[in-house]
């Protein structure tokens, strides 16, 4: 799996859901993305202006990028392995509604989920790891990563 080259990662958001208020957006992104750096020697930092690693938006349908979104259910957002460019970004399918509680779908959870193919990991046969394949809700305010996650993340970055 290609990882990036350095600790020091990046982020911008490029839009926001009209589902959620900006601060519950931030903080549920700024959630996920944190958790990844708690067993890792990654750091993350949001940036507000030039080229971030990682560009989070929401859009639908066919946006360009050769995998269109399918409308509400299904695919729920996609995240593109490291790399230049185009490499890294998460977008998230807007004909869904997003959530920072256990409807259908929690921010926080989708993107931790992302932010983990973001880094360089694929899905996970385990069916307790965050990198499972299928969404299912655990209470973000008690969520910590769990161990086949920090394996992943420990033998990209540790
Ligand atoms: C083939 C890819 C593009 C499917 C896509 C995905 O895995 N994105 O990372 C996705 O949206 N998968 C759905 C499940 C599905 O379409 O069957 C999902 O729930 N992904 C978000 C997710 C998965 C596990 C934990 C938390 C969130
Ligand atoms: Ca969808
Ligand atoms: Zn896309
Ligand atoms: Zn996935």
């Amino acid at each position: 799996n290609p990882k990036w080259k350095r600790n020091e990662i990046t982020y911008s958001i490029i839009d926001y859901t009209q589902d959620m208020s900006q601060a519950d957006v931030d903080s549920a992104l700024e959630k996920a993305i944190q958790i990844w750096s708690g067993p890792s020697l990654l750091k993350f930092t949001r940036i507000y202006e030039g080229e971030a690693d990682i560009k989070i938006s929401f859009v639908r349908g066919d946006h360009g990028d050769n995998s269109p979104f399918d409308g509400p259910n299904g695919i729920l957002a996609h995240a593109f392995q490291p790399g230049q460019g185009i490499g890294g970004d998460v977008h998230f399918d807007e004909d869904e509604t997003w959530t920072k509680d256990s409807r259908d779908y929690n921010l926080f959870l989708v993107a931790a989920h992302e932010f983990g193919h973001s880094l360089g990991l694929s899905h996970s046969t385990d069916p307790g790891a965050l990198m499972f394949p299928t969404y299912s809700f655990s209470e973000p305010s008690t969520y910590v990563l769990p161990q086949d996650d920090i394996d992943g993340i420990q033998f990209l970055y540790g």
